[in-house]
């Protein structure tokens, strides 16, 4: 039954709160399933205690896991609380002021694929909020040749393998210490390390046999231990603390809260303040509740009412006015504090997760504020502007706000983890904004650079469609079909494109004449419109007349117009055929003879 009054002011130590991060596939349920299924074995019925959203295990049942690796007497915390979803997601989803709300993490790798970019985006994470960690090489059992011992302690189990199954994992295990390395960790094995505040210990495990399992709980229980009692010491009677983890629509309590408590205590009917979409929320507590135990779901109620619970914890809250609550924002207990102080500090720490916006740039929509936090991080890295950044589903305002954008590639919606509103899909149709959905923030990046890699092209196709390309070509001996309106003229293209409707120019010394238009081109009996370099073609051109304006054997140009000289020098350059480019840099040559500045 729940605490009551009895503890006023009492220092306690609250249970350290862990995560488990990793690449998709990786076995983050799996190991999870696999601490709380060894540990309901292990410990006596109701050892383990399920919460909303995570899972206690106590330090007896962890002792009992980890056998002789641990001895109970060297450690005064309570035990672990697993965060029950793994993922990075949740991960940033879970904040405490201002830091990341889980004291430590498991970094999940598959022993046989190393890291892959999930991996290494839970590092990024992981560093920004200063997480200790520590790294389960999962999958162990996979090793060609492995005897599964089950639930063993991995030490154990390890050199009960031959020698080349032994060094088959070894080579797998270096690799993992080497990619922490190149991401600026030094890593050991676990049970070399020393220090586990400058070292990363590297656990194998097996979420299929258990194997290493009670090595994992005693490296996180040590770390925590050793590391963080300091941070775990807090009043466990003072008011309460905690962070949002899910806005639930709950049968019989109307909105709801999922709420991580990671300070002090909470009790029913106290006022508390919650970060809102726009304002924080004031609202009283009307019941606080958690999970039935198992052995009694039988009624329809899945929740049980408490009158008060203490840090950490995770609680269902059902309270008036929670529709516009956000994931991932602070809850206060208001108690004998002024209330305008607890909502200044809501509104404060809310600011700190603000994402920096620009004048131009693409909308962002998040399901929480940690994930909004953590995309507009990547996108900041990836050099991608944002406009606007919000928590919620992607609504026809967002629409019009990203069609106001003034470039193509600016004129999208990025949206993590939310729903579209179908009116809002009809208007992006409408108004071409592209819309971008991934549960996954690099692939969301990852579209989106394509997306503006491909408007890139495809704006450059059409300025070189619409531009005049550099062609030289040269009249050949004895192919005069025609003297003038207009002339006909065998020529071999030197460089470039000759096209059609063109200008064609002459020059005399450095000093360019035009002498007519290039009315047809026909390349083996056949009219087309353009002709490449290196090619024998005939071409009728309107204006001169041969053995005047010009003769047999003279090298004519297409007339490049300055400005597109400029253009195709300072941005096609790297577009245009080298030939072309050639002949770019002669026509170039010649006119800067007498104007240097021409085409600059
Ligand atoms: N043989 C073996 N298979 C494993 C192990 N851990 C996980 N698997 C398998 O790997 C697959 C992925 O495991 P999950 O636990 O779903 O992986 P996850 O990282 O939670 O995946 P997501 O939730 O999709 O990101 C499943 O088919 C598991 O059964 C292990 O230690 N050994």
């Amino acid at each position: 039954m729940p605490d009551t009054n009895t503890r006023e002011n009492e220092r306690g130590l609250r249970t350290p709160i862990v995560a488990v991060l990793g690449h998709v596939d990786h076995g983050k349920t799996s190991l999870l399933d696999k601490i709380r299924g060894s540990t309901v074995i292990e410990g006596e019925a109701g050892a383990i205690t399920q919460h909303i959203g995570a899972t206690a295990i106590p330090l007896d049942v962890v002792s009992k896991v980890a056998g002789s690796l641990i001895d109970p007497s060297d450690f005064d915390l309570p035990g672990l609380l697993f965060i029950d979803t793994p993922g990075h997601h949740s991960f940033t989803t879970l904040r405490s002021r201002g830091g990341a709300l889980a004291d430590i993490a498991i970094l999940v790798v598959d022993v046989n694929d190393g890291f892959q970019p999930q991996t290494l985006e839970a590092i990024n994470i992981l560093k920004q909020s200063q997480t200790p960690f520590v790294v389960a090489a999962n999958k162990i059992d996979t090793i060609p040749g492995w005897k599964p011992n089950e639930d063993a302690p991995v030490q154990q189990t390890k050199e009960a393998q031959s020698d080349r199954v032994q060094s088959a994992l070894d080579e797998q295990l270096y690799e993992i210490i080497g990619e922490l390395s190149d991401e600026g960790f030094s890593a050991d094995m676990y049970w070399r390390v020393q220090d586990f505040r400058g070292n990363i210990g590297v656990v194998p495990v097996s979420a299929e046999t258990g194997e290493g399992v009670p090595d994992l709980l005693t490296v996180l229980m040590g770390l925590a231990q050793r590391y963080m009692k300091e941070d775990m010491a807090i009043d466990v009677t003072g008011p309460g603390a905690g962070t949002v983890l899910e806005v639930k629509e709950e049968k019989g309590f109307g909105t709801t809260l999922d709420v991580v408590l990671y300070d002090g205590t909470i009790r029913e009917d106290e006022t508390i303040v919650v970060g809102g979409l726009d304002d924080p929320i004031v609202t009283d507590v009307r019941a606080i509740l958690k999970p039935r135990p198992l052995a009694e779901i039988r009624t329809e109620d899945r929740f049980e009412k408490v009158d008060e619970i203490a840090a950490a914890s995770g609680v269902k809250i059902a309270a008036p006015d929670l529709d516009d609550a956000m994931a991932g924002a602070p809850v206060r207990v208001v108690r004998d504090r002024d209330i305008e102080e607890v909502i200044t500090e809501v509104r404060a720490e809310l600011s700190e997760i603000e994402v920096e916006t620009q004048e131009q740039g693409v909308v962002v929509k998040a399901d929480t504020l940690g994930s909004l936090e953590a995309i507009a991080n990547a996108m900041d890295e990836a050099e991608i502007p944002i406009m606007r950044a919000e928590v919620g589903d992607v609504a026809p305002r967002d629409i019009s706000v990203a069609s106001t954008a003034s470039e193509d590639t600016h004129k999208t919606i990025l949206a993590f983890n939310v729903d579209v509103l179908a009116d809002a899909e009809k208007q992006a149709e409408d108004s071409d904004v592209k819309l971008f959905e991934s549960g996954v923030i690099y692939r969301l990046i990852e579209e989106y650079e394509e997306y503006v890699e491909e408007l890139e092209r495809a704006q450059q196709e059409t300025v070189l469609d619409n531009i005049t390309r550099p062609a030289r070509f040269q009249i050949l001996k004895d192919h005069t079909f025609r003297q003038n309106d207009p002339a006909v003229v065998g020529v071999e293209i030197l460089a470039g494109t000759v096209k059609k409707n063109s200008n064609v120019v002459k020059f005399d010394g450095n000093d360019p004449t035009r002498v007519g238009q290039l009315k047809g081109i026909q390349e083996q009996g056949d009219d087309v419109d353009e002709a490449r370099s290196g090619n024998r073609v005939s071409v009728a051109i309107d204006g001169p007349t041969v053995g005047r304006q010009i003769e047999e054997g003279d090298e004519l140009w297409m007339e490049l117009p300055e400005k597109h000289a400029k253009i195709l020098e300072q941005e096609l350059a790297d577009d245009i055929p080298v030939d072309e480019l050639e002949a770019l840099q002669m026509y170039l040559d010649k006119r800067r003879k007498r104007d240097p500045f021409w085409g600059k």
